[in-house]
């Protein structure tokens, strides 16, 4: 509902005074920024001069620490106050072109004044009278605009729950501090400003929600009481706004303890990690940490095996033609990642407690200096029931000492005192450096040539020393590629169902280990495995995880990641109707999710309003599901879906082109051609970029490029474009129910506009849409 006029003009003379107090703020910070550079400056410049350095004895010396110590400090207070002051000018900076966008009047329980509560993205004080002119949105009292409607309405607060009446709610609009709209609503969020939000064009760069953050996204936002919070969400239903408002959120409430780097958020790929990197620093916050799974694996596993990554294994099962090697691959990776896997890796180690486990000679110079039958036989000697990995820690001990007697065993060796002639001089100097201080003594020629000597004996034996202390002495590829030898399985004492195609899935998997190849669905397995021999790694000073497009994750990555940090309340996001990976076709995923979790640490929400498409096309799409769960559309209205039979590959470029061109011209800017996999993304460019402006976009990728770009569906994955155009939504690229999911989850990438192309005769799951929801041409 729009506002009278003279409340307009109140309005508008309030945002004058706000802007005038904002700008006399950034003047001031400004001065000061000004006189701290220059202060800055000058004690560095005379940070040595006020020293006096005195090493002279122990007393001096102190004196000479406590001195650097105390100017040391003055300089760390100055800098940490300029940069509070920096980050303070470049939060009023933003501010200043939209200070507020919303308004509560609230009278609290028991006094008589109501007051208006201004909320933007961060809060801002009256310097003279010290009102508060704007709140931070993530203020408790704050939390009344997102949840409350006029009337009684109640917040919590860290005191306890505050009662009381709101009398007034309000959006405001506001442009280059210039206001544009203003409604009062009774509704949670009014549909107004919302729906001006979202007919926005889309960016290459996420946008903050935080003036129109809903009722359900909030209580996610919110929500810091169990440990785990999972959230099942339509596509477009905010799942990935939620989690980085949240962690905005986190960040203001545990200001006082908990820093930007103690918070880790796991991505799908690079270019999702660039397309949502803006919306922290937006919001006045440094950036987290991002990463990804195959980032994190990587570097525990090492540069000595290739690892494969996600897109890769897809890629191979989308462009493998059918065949007993596909099928054998795709048995592996449902196995793999199943909770009967991880079962039967649990009955291994259990094996492997008793025999089996395989060491590595340790060498020098190709010469064995511990064999490892010898490793082995050690190994083998402590209690069997002394851990995996605590055992591992013992043999590495023994390993060292071990080393360190062979090692005095060479010192007299001919060939040590060819190599002492070769030291340097400064290795001299440290051998004779005792008895130049002291008195003369008639042995030091004897004592610095025994220094010298074990110099070089530890400098030959460095290399074995550190394979011991990197743990190198287990093969624990060696070890997981055993697992597969295919009649072993009936020597562990496990209960798991082998499936059938066991023989096939041993094939391929050694197949590729044996060429250092550890395919996508190994890499967690063997992960584990390398964990349970060697500890596992933790993280403790992590102390929130978020994993966005969670159904990527198989339950077995899920529980190595619960693993890794101790520490951290997990809040795990996604839409398994766009499952896409190979291993989720077959499995009810979030049951197995939920079910690793024990009881009460873990609370469950579910967000079915989808905010990304317009009515039409989320109407068409959620039709494309089997068993979807009420998906609803915000009402916003764009034109129906647009399917197009193409009889040759000749006409449908030629079509395509037409289109880019109408969609441009209506002003979208960002259009995207999403193919299957990269090989059919790669020619479709190749056809059409002598025609059009176009990117093609790749796994190795880290911006998402404005304009025209193709790219398959599963690097599409939680970004949207203006426009979207499925290349070949034929029978032959999305015949059967395996197809279903990718196909949902490119053609939801779609913001206003959707086109869908089919080379001959259209893919079978068009059949279950209603023909009014689209339209041929
Ligand atoms: N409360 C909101 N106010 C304004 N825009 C919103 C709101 N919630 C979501 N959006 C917008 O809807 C679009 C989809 O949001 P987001 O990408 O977070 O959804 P998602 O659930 O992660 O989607 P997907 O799973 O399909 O990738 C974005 O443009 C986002 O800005």
């Amino acid at each position: 509902m729009s506002i009278r006029k003279e409340e307009r003009q109140k309005e508008e003379k309030r945002l004058r005074h706000v802007l005038m107090e904002m700008n006399k703020t950034m003047a001031g910070l400004e001065r000061d920024l000004s006189v701290q550079g220059e202060e800055l400056r000058t004690w560095r410049g005379e940070f040595w001069e006020d020293v006096t350095v005195n090493l002279s004895d122990d007393k001096e010396a102190l004196e000479t620490v406590a001195s650097i110590t105390q100017q040391a400090r003055v300089m760390s207070e100055l800098e940490r106050r300029q940069e509070r002051d920096r980050r303070r000018y470049q939060t009023l900076a933003r501010m200043i072109k939209s200070p507020y966008f919303g308004r509560v009047d609230f009278m609290e329980e028991g006094e008589t004044e109501e007051e208006q509560i201004y909320i933007g993205i961060a809060s801002f004080v009256e310097e003279t009278s010290q009102t508060h002119l704007v709140y931070d949105w993530r203020a408790p009292i704050s939390s009344m605009f997102y949840d409350g409607m006029p009337g009684e309405v109640e917040y919590e607060t860290p005191m306890g729950t505050v009662k009381g009446h709101m009398g007034l709610k309000r959006q405001y609009l506001i442009k280059n501090g210039k206001l544009v709209s203003v409604f009062d609503t009774g509704t949670v969020i009014g549909d107004d400003i919302l729906k001006e939000v979202l007919g926005h064009r889309s960016d290459t760069q996420m946008k903050n929600i935080v003036a129109t953050i809903q009722k359900e996204q909030n209580r996610i936002i919110r929500d810091d009481r169990t440990k785990v919070v999972l959230v099942q969400g339509a596509a477009g239903s905010g799942k990935t706004s939620v989690a980085l408002q949240r962690i905005a959120y986190l960040l203001y409430k545990h200001r006082s303890w908990l820093s930007h780097s103690q918070v880790l958020l796991f991505s799908p790929n690079p270019i999702f990690m660039s397309y949502v990197s803006n919306v922290l620093p937006e919001l006045g916050e440094e950036n987290i940490k991002q990463t990804t799974f195959q980032e994190y694996v990587e570097h525990r596993l090492g540069k000595a095996v290739h690892i494969e990554d996600a897109f890769d294994q897809l890629e191979y099962v989308l462009t493998r033609e059918s065949g007993s090697s596909l099928s054998a691959r795709l048995h592996g990776i449902g196995f793999k990642s199943s909770a009967d896997f991880f079962r039967l890796m649990q009955d291994y180690k259990h094996w492997l407690e008793q025999e089996g486990m395989i060491f590595r000679d340790l060498r020098l110079n190709d010469q064995v200096m511990i064999a490892s039958e010898q490793i082995k036989e050690r190994f083998y000697a402590y209690e069997p029931n002394v851990k995996l990995a605590n055992r591992i820690q013992m043999v590495r001990k023994w390993l060292l000492d071990e080393l360190d007697q062979l090692a005095e065993q060479h010192i007299w060796e001919d060939w040590v005192g060819e190599e002492v002639e070769f030291l340097e001089k400064e290795d001299y100097y440290q051998a004779y450096k005792p008895s130049l201080r002291g008195k003369p003594d008639v042995d030091e020629h004897a004592k610095a040539e025994l220094v010298l000597r074990k110099k070089v004996v530890r400098r030959k034996f460095q290399p074995v020393i550190n394979q011991v202390k990197q743990l190198k002495f287990v093969d624990v590829n060696g070890i997981y590629q055993q697992l597969f030898d295919e009649p072993l399985v009936t020597r562990l004492s496990t209960k798991v169902n082998i499936p059938d195609a066991w023989g096939e899935i041993c094939a391929y998997t050694r197949q590729f280990l044996q060429k250092r190849i550890v395919p996508y669905e190994d890499v967690t397995p063997l992960l584990y495995l390398q964990e349970m021999i060697q500890g596992v790694r933790r993280y403790m000073d992590i102390r929130y995880v978020l994993i966005d497009e969670a159904q990527d994750y198989s339950p077995f990555q899920l529980k190595v990641m619960q693993a890794m940090f101790p520490m951290a309340k997990m809040t795990i996001l996604g839409d398994w109707n766009q499952a896409i990976m190979p291993h989720q076709t077959r499995q009810a995923e979030l049951e197995q999710i939920t079910s690793l979790f024990q009881e009460g640490e873990i609370q469950q929400y579910e967000m079915t309003r989808s905010y990304r498409s317009t009515s039409q096309i989320v109407e068409f799409t959620r039709e494309l599901l089997t068993d979807a769960k009420p998906i609803t559309p915000f009402h916003r209205e764009g034109p129906l879906p647009v399917v197009r039979k193409l009889a040759t590959q000749a006409e449908l470029v030629q079509r395509l082109q037409e289109d880019l061109a109408t969609i441009q011209a209506e002003g979208y800017e960002s259009l995207a051609v999403i193919g299957k996999s990269q090989q059919e993304c790669q020619m479709v460019y190749e056809q059409l970029k002598d025609h059009v402006p176009v990117t093609l976009l790749t796994k190795n990728d880290r911006n998402l490029a404005s304009g025209v770009v193709i790219l398959p569906v599963y690097l599409a994955k939680g970004i949207e474009f203006d426009a979207v155009v499925i290349y070949n939504f034929s029978r032959e690229n999305y015949g059967d129910d395996t197809e279903r999911k990718r196909l949902y989850t490119a053609c939801t990438r779609a913001m206003h506009r959707l086109f869908l192309y089919a080379l001959g005769e259209p893919s079978p799951l068009l059949s279950q849409v209603d023909q009014r929801k689209y339209v041929w041409m």
